[in-house]
């Protein structure tokens, strides 16, 4: 598990390194506290501001940032220094020939004793499922287990939070949910995630979700209530949230809609074609 993790920001903002005075802010003030053990996510089309609002929380020195940020009262650092960010491109942020050698190299870089180093690493690559392929070449990899190498040493080397920045952008639909099912089970553990995606589909009702558009903050609150169409004798059509911002609902909530349309009211919001298949049952009795 991760160690402990208080992340507060305090009316931070990001203006671009030069300007006339015309060019938009790229994050506009926003106040959040992270706690131990959170999943955000964070949900905005390109140019919202994601990867800004990751960077800022991950202690990144930057042009521009104003505000305040502190990690258990402190500032970034002062406390265990830039919070490394796992990013949408697989072989980003790999620096050795297999996960093993990648992993050791950030322990290493991190400044582990030699004796902690292997325990560690073997530890975090089997939490990520990838204790069978210590020793295959990177480059034989698919994209997620790229991905997972990446993840894995950032456990290792015991970061704070797990900061991922649109992971699943390149991989298909099967390696997505592969590595969304491994970081929901590192989060399950206890591990504290921010999650950045542009999929509407790898939401879950429970997780907190900030909205970015055009580097603000249009929407704070769980995935549910994201997507919760009102009660308002018009058969639950008055919009929700999501519609409202132009996010498109995953297929299944969608397909919970309709049923509504016709009578069907499920007991819960569906956010996977499983959890629309047992609603539907529980509805059949
Ligand atoms: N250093 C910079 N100077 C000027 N503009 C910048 C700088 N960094 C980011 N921006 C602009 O700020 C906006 C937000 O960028 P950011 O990369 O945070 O968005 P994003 O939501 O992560 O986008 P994507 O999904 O495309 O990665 C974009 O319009 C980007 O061009």
């Amino acid at each position: 598990m991760l160690g402990n993790f208080e992340l507060e920001l305090d009316e931070v903002s990001v203006t671009p390194p030069v300007t006339d005075g015309s060019a938009a802010m790229i994050l506009k003030p926003l106040s959040l506290r992270i706690r131990e053990g959170e999943w955000i996510t964070i949900v905005g089309a390109n140019g919202s501001g994601k990867s800004t609002l990751l960077k800022v929380m991950a202690g990144m020195p930057m042009k521009g940032v104003g505000g305040n940020i502190s990690r258990h009262g402190l500032r970034p650092e002062a406390d265990s220094g830039a919070i490394p960010i796992v990013l949408q491109q697989p072989e980003a942020g790999i620096i050795g020939a297999t996960p093993w050698e990648d992993v050791v190299a950030m322990l290493e870089r991190s400044g582990f004793e030699e004796r902690a180093i292997i325990s560690a690493a073997e530890q975090a690559l089997s939490e990520v499922g990838l204790g069978g392929r210590m020793r295959q070449k990177v480059e034989t990899l698919s994209g997620g287990q790229k991905q997972l190498t990446a993840i894995a040493a950032c456990l290792a080397a015991r970061a704070p939070a797990l900061l991922l920045d649109e992971v699943t952008a390149m991989l298909d639909p099967a390696m997505s949910l592969e590595v969304l099912h491994t970081v929901r089970g590192l989060h399950k553990a206890g591990t504290t995630v921010v999650w950045t995606t542009q999929r509407m589909e790898e939401l879950r009702a429970e997780d907190r979700v900030l909205v970015l558009d055009s580097g603000e903050v249009v929407f704070e609150g769980t995935a549910e209530s994201l997507f919760q169409r009102g009660n308002d004798g018009s058969g639950g059509r008055n919009q929700s949230a999501a519609e409202r911002l132009g996010l498109e609902a995953p297929y299944s909530i969608r397909v919970a809609w309709e049923l509504k349309g016709q009578g069907v009211e499920l007991d819960e919001l569906p956010f996977t074609p499983e959890q629309l298949a047992e609603a539907v049952m529980r509805y059949a009795g």
